[in-house]
């Protein structure tokens, strides 16, 4: 396996930098997993590594070595894209040999590869198949195994499962983690789907206009997103502007009033991201703590919508008595419905301080 690095890669098209000296590096055995808005930059990022696109400055190094002017087959790289191309009038044993053929192996040895592959992949038997009498969940792994066929060195994803349903993705993105562990292969994949990243990652990297500005373990990233653009990127929507107190450390004012933040948080003009988990219900009618805090902020439930794979927990949409609207999650036993009145305080664990957007 290979490792990968880039050092200040430039990619313009016109004047616009696909990519803006980008630094990157993917350790071998690590999966990386590279996750941005459309445009952003990340299947450019893909295709210079490739070496199907030559970047305009800057190096890409596998295995250490720089890999200027090597042509995409001789890097070692393997590419699997989001409609996989399977080549629909071989079976699928035609398909999984395709690489290894190219590469002039001898019979024998491409045979028991393919066999050894389809095991891996969870399709023992099937070699005979035509691919077009495979679920398409079925075709995502033949693809897999055609992409491993050769042994890269890099594997790379283009958004490997962009095109099935939420349910078989999910299963799938966890037998993909457990595979690439078991082999070891060295992983770059790109996706727009946050839960697939941080579901196969050990490692994250958020783009934004083709420059990377947040990466970190998958856990880090999601409880510190450092930017605005970052937390909404991953889904967060509870997003103000507010000020610190440099009176009373550890509270900040907000559109929905007074907010407990961190106590290390420093005074001034912030952006405040209050995680859905720290809005925390309480009923309208439920005794304060005396009167402080604990009264809380009135809230109209407008809406709840199931979420996360058991189903236990709710997503609720609130309509404050001040301040823009507000996500909360709690558990579906004790989800008020549509319509009632409750109040809510927010809890400083779940709060993250963001740099001011003018700073
Ligand atoms: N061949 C090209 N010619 C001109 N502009 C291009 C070309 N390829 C990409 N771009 C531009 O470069 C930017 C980055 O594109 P890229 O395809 O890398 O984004 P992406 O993050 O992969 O997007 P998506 O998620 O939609 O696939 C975009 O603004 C795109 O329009």
């Amino acid at each position: 396996m290979a490792s990968l690095r880039l050092r200040a890669v430039t990619v313009r098209y016109g004047g616009l930098a696909a990519l803006d000296a980008v630094d990157l590096d993917v350790a071998e055995h690590e999966i990386v997993c590279v996750l941005g808005p459309s445009g952003s930059g990340k299947s450019t990022l893909l295709r210079v590594v490739a070496g199907l696109t030559e970047p305009d400055a800057g190096r890409v190094l596998l295995a250490g070595r720089d890999q200027r002017g090597v042509p995409p087959h001789r890097r070692g790289v393997g590419l699997m894209f989001q409609d996989h191309q399977l080549f629909p009038t071989r079976d699928v044993g035609g398909n999984v040999d395709f690489g290894l053929r190219v590469r002039g192996e001898p019979r024998e040895d491409r045979e028991a590869r393919v066999a050894e592959l389809l095991e891996l992949v969870g399709l023992p038997g099937t070699r005979r198949r035509p691919v077009a009498t495979l679920s398409g969940g079925e075709q995502q792994r033949v693809a897999l195994a055609r992409a491993l066929a050769p042994r890269p060195g890099l594997l790379m994803l283009d958004e490997p499962l962009g095109q099935l349903d939420r349910s078989l993705r999910e299963r799938l993105v966890v037998e993909l983690r457990r595979l690439f562990r078991r082999l070891g292969t060295t992983v770059l994949a790109v996706t727009h789907d946050q839960g697939e990243a941080f579901a196969l990652a050990d490692r994250v990297v958020v783009m934004e206009g083709g420059r990377i500005v947040q990466t970190g373990d998958p856990a880090e990233v999601w409880q510190r997103p450092a930017s605005e653009f970052v937390a909404r990127f991953l889904g967060f929507t509870n997003i103000v502007p507010a000020t610190v107190r440099g009176t009373v450390p550890g509270t900040a004012d907000t559109p929905w009033g007074a907010v407990p933040v961190p106590a290390d948080a420093p005074a001034g003009p912030c952006t405040l991201l209050v995680r859905p988990g720290g809005v925390r219900i309480e009923e309208a009618d439920a005794p304060g703590d005396g009167g402080t805090s604990g009264a809380g902020l009135p809230c109209t439930v407008t809406a709840r919508t199931l979420r996360g794979g058991g189903f236990s927990e709710i997503s609720l949409l609130l309509e404050p008595e001040r301040g823009p609207a507000l996500e909360a999650s709690c558990p579906l036993r004790s989800a008020p419905e549509p319509g009632a009145a409750v109040r809510v305080v927010f809890t400083a664990d779940d709060v993250v301080v963001l740099p001011s957007e003018t700073a």
